[in-house]
């Protein structure tokens, strides 16, 4: 029977199937961090057990880190005693950490593709739910929750409800300005913050066939904005590339063996999806989100939708209620509106790759007065590669201040915020209310169009500059 590429690698990793009820998975790589384990370890902990698997799992501390002085204890209480708490945890059951000053400190969607952690065709699982992250690499990747990271802890395994699967296609060739982020906002806004609920999505076409792999990254990450389980894109050599070499890629003819296995994994052409979506490139446009859901994009040339637009009730009212957290008006262009704080970083956009091209845009231009500009790189490892190939000048002539790796002001759990009633135009993935920090208003955008906001100062349209 013909199968889709989830299909392939779910039933290799099925162990078991429950009546009527879920699946029990085999997991292959495991990452944790310090905000989703605490507990977990503590659950395995009063059962008496220990980590069945240690060296399946990974740690690091991403998400209650400083981004400056990293060498220093951390100021925050509750943030020091969260990464004291993982050192701990991961010491006692054996779990390798990459915790504060370690080489392969960073994000943790972002290291594991980096040191050739994550591979096609596994299952990966973290207490994050951007593990979608990871699916870039034809992988079955997910997020869950701290009751989930203990029996994975305890068993290896996780009990999963087999999610139907969607297929987006996306063809042609991208516009001028265009990135992948503006690709997944882009389908975010059509289908809505919910619209791929329930399902696993597929990402294919020509479109998907010619990004980088930082690309295919950027797109998978954000599917579960859109309510989906995950997202995937079919291993290729694009992938094989990028893999190897990795430090923790398969090394000789065991990488011969993997590829061969590798190359496998694709939905047989008669393979036949729940639901599918198909998507043409060129309608694409510079995106840039306005209200408190990451569904509420517009186009950057385009305007505010007005209520009166809007048949459902209950979307009407959420409208208002974002557009009054956001200072925001119905009907209105966002176009020209004036920004104080531009963050570029998160695990969905602080790759090598986007500081590569943010440099090559800035290069010999001043950054506006009135914004401040954070370049939070995704890893300890991203930021040396920064400063290996001298982008680090560029940054600090053009005054964008380079900081140290971690999730920062993706979300408020450090000390990195946004002040309230600022905006932000933000490379992250989520805009909700607060997220950047009590009253922050967040634009989520491509590093392009954040990019260009920092030097006009407003959310300016990419396409006028390059
Ligand atoms: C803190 C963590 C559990 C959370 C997540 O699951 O995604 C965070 O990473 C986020 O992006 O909101
Ligand atoms: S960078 Fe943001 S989205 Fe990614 S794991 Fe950290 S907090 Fe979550």
């Amino acid at each position: 029977m013909s199968k889709t590429l989830f299909e392939k690698i779910w039933e290799k990793h099925r162990v078991k199937s429950i009546p009527e009820g879920p699946d029990i998975i085999y997991i292959d790589k495991h990452f944790i961090h310090e905000v989703t384990s605490p507990q977990a370890f503590a659950g395995v902990e009063k059962r008496g057990l220990k980590v069945f698997r240690p060296n399946k799992t990974v740690a690091t501390a991403d998400h209650n880190v400083p981004t400056i002085d990293q060498h220093l204890p951390i100021k925050e209480e509750l943030s020091r005693r969260q990464v004291q708490k993982l050192t701990e945890n991961c010491k006692n059951h054996g779990v390798e950490l990459y915790g504060l000053g370690h080489p392969f400190q960073g994000i943790v969607h972002i290291i594991g593709p980096e040191l050739g952690i994550t591979q096609p065709g596994m299952t990966i699982v973290c207490g994050d739910s951007h593990t979608s992250t990871h699916g870039a690499f034809g992988a079955v990747a997910f997020g869950i929750g701290s009751s989930e990271v203990e029996m994975v802890f305890a068993s290896q395994c996780i009990m999963q409800t087999r999610p139907k699967v969607m297929r987006i296609n996306i063809n042609g060739k991208l516009n001028k300005g265009v990135l992948s982020k503006d690709i997944i906002l882009y389908i975010i806004s059509k289908i809505s913050a919910s619209g791929a609920t329930g399902y696993f999505v597929e990402y294919a076409g020509s479109t998907i066939s010619d990004l980088s792999m930082e690309a295919r990254m950027t797109i998978c990450n954000m599917s579960i904005e859109m309510g989906a389980r995950g997202g995937m894109i079919a291993p290729d050599e694009t992938t094989f590339q990028y893999v190897k070499n990795r430090l923790f890629a398969p090394k000789g003819t065991a990488w011969d063996d993997k590829v061969a296995e590798w190359k496998k994994l694709r939905s047989d052409d008669d393979a036949v999806f729940d639901s599918e979506l198909n998507i043409n490139a060129e309608d694409i446009e510079p995106m840039i989100t306005y209200g408190t859901n990451p569904g509420l994009g517009i186009s950057i040339n385009g305007t505010i939708p007005t209520s009166g637009s809007i048949e459902d009730e209950g979307d009407r009212k959420n409208l208002l209620k974002a557009l009054e957290y956001m200072g925001l008006q119905e009907g209105q262009p966002l176009k020209g509106m004036r920004v104080q704080n531009v963050f570029i970083g998160s695990c969905t956009n602080s790759r090598i790759e986007d500081y590569r091209l943010i440099a090559s845009f800035i290069k010999g231009k001043k950054k506006n007065e009135n914004v401040k500009v954070m370049i939070v790189p995704g890893s300890h490892q991203v930021r040396e590669q920064i400063v290996a190939e001298g982008l680090d000048k560029i940054f600090n002539e053009s005054g964008f201040q380079i900081r140290q790796a971690g999730c920062s002001a993706c979300l408020g759990m450090n000390e990195d915020k946004i002040p309230a009633g600022e905006y932000c135009i933000s490379t992250s993935n989520r805009n909700f209310e607060g997220r950047q920090g009590p009253g922050a208003r967040t634009l989520l955008a491509s590093p392009l169009t954040a990019a260009v906001a920092a030097i006009t100062g407003e959310v300016s349209d990419i396409r006028e500059f390059v």
